[in-house]
C-alpha cells in the first residue's frame, strides 16, 4: 500500500469514461486542496462541474485547473452559511450547466486552537459553515430533486475525528459529527426520492492550498506519519477523487447513510501502544 497500483498511477480510471456524462456536480469550496481533487475526477469522468465558494481567486484557479484538462466547469459564487446565497447558486448553476445531479458538501472552516480560546465567534464560523451550509445545501439540492421527480446523490466530507474527537480541533470535530449524523438522517428520509445521501472521512490529506495555520507544526513537516499511519504514507488526493466518484455513481446505487473511511489505517491505531498523551496546550501556542 505504499504505491499506487501502477494502472491506477498512470491515471487509468476505476470508473468507465463518461460515468458521469451530461450530469452536473456542484462541488462546494471546490477550488482548492480536495474538493478541487474530486471535481477534477468527477469532469474526467464527464460531468460538468460547478465549483461554489467565496473566493473569486480559489473558483477561479479551480476551474482552469478542470478547463486545463479539458473538462467543463463553472465557478458560482457562494457563502455556504446563507441560505438565500445557497438558492441562487443552485438557480445559476441550473441556469448554466443544469440541474444538480450531484452535490458534495466539501466546503469547510477549521484552525487549530484550545477549546478555552476559541471565541464564541469562531465557534459559530466553523460550525456554520460545516454542519449548517451542508444542511442549507442538502435541502436546496433535495427540494429541486424531488420537485423534479429525479434521483441524486449526496456527499458529505468528514474528517476521521467524528470517532474520538479531536483535541484543538473541538468546533471542527463537533460540527463534523453532526454532519455524519445529519447524513444517515437524511438518507433514510429520501431513500424513498432515490436521493443517496454518503459521507467520505479522509484522513491525512497534506496540499499545497492548506491554510498556514492547518499546516504540521513539525521541522519536518510528515515525515513522522508514515511511521505513525499503519500503510506507511499520508493519502494521495487522488484517491479521494476514485472513492466520491464510485459513492456517487449508479455502481453505488444501493449504498446510502455510509460512511467511507480513507485514511491508511490510521483511525484503528488507537490502541495501548499509542505515543504518551501530550496535552494540546502543550502542542499549540498561547
Ligand atoms: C494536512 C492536514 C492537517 C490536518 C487536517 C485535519 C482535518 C482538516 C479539516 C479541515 O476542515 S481542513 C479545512 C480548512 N480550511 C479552511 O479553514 C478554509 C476556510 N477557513 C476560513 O475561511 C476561516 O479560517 C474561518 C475562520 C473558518 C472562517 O472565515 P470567516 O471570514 O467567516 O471568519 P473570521 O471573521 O475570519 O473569523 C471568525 C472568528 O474565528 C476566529 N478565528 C479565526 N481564525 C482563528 C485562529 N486561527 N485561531 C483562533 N480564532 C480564530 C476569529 O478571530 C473570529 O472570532 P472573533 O475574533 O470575532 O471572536
Ligand atoms: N486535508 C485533509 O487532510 C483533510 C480534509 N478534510 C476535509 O476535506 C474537505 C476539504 O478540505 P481541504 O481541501 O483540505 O481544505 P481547503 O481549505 O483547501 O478547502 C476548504 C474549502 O472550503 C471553502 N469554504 C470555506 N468556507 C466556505 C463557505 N462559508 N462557503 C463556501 N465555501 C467555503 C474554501 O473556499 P473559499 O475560501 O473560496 O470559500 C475552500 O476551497 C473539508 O471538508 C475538510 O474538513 C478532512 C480530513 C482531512
Amino acid at each position: 500500500m505504499n504505491g499506487l497500483p501502477p494502472a491506477l498511477a498512470a491515471g487509468l480510471a476505476m470508473l468507465p469514461d463518461g460515468t458521469f456524462a451530461g450530469k452536473t456536480v456542484m462541488v462546494t469550496g471546490g477550488g482548492t486542496g480536495l474538493g478541487l481533487a474530486m471535481g477534477r475526477e468527477f469532469a474526467r469522468l464527464g460531468g460538468r462541474i460547478a465549483i461554489a465558494s467565496r473566493s473569486e481567486e480559489h473558483r477561479a484557479k479551480g476551474v482552469a485547473a478542470i478547463r486545463a484538462e479539458g473538462g467543463i466547469a463553472e465557478g458560482i459564487a457562494l457563502d455556504v452559511r446563507d441560505a438565500d446565497q445557497v438558492a441562487l447558486a443552485f438557480d445559476t448553476v441550473e441556469e448554466r450547466l443544469g440541474p444538480v445531479e450531484v452535490l458534495i458538501n466539501n466546503a469547510a472552516g477549521n484552525f487549530p486552537v484550545r477549546a478555552e480560546k476559541l471565541s464564541p465567534n469562531g465557534w459559530r464560523a466553523v460550525v456554520d459553515i460545516v454542519l449548517t451550509g451542508t444542511f442549507l445545501c442538502s435541502k436546496a439540492f433535495a427540494a429541486r430533486r424531488v420537485a423534479r421527480g429525479e434521483s441524486g446523490a449526496i456527499l458529505n466530507i468528514l474528517a476521521t475525528y467524528v470517532d474520538g474527537g479531536a483535541p484543538g480541533h473541538a468546533h471542527s470535530a463537533a460540527a463534523k459529527a453532526g454532519v455524519r449524523n445529519l447524513t444517515e438522517s437524511l438518507a433514510i428520509e429520501w431513500a424513498p426520492d432515490g436521493i443517496r445521501v454518503n459521507a467520505l472521512a479522509p484522513g491525512l490529506f497534506p496540499h499545497d492550498d492548506h491554510a498556514p495555520a492547518m499546516r504540521s507544526r513539525r521541522p519536518d513537516g510528515y515525515e513522522a506519519e508514515k511511521t505513525r499511519i499503519p500503510a506507511g504514507r499520508v493519502g494521495k488526493t487522488q484517491e479521494l477523487g476514485w472513492a466520491a466518484t464510485y459513492l456517487c455513481s449508479p455502481y453505488a446505487a444501493f449504498v446510502t447513510g455510509h460512511m467511507f473511511v480513507i485514511d491508511g489505517g490510521d483511525r484503528l491505531n488507537r490502541s495501548i501502544r499509542n505515543p504518551e498523551f501530550e496535552p494540546i496546550r502543550d502542542q499549540l501556542p498561547d
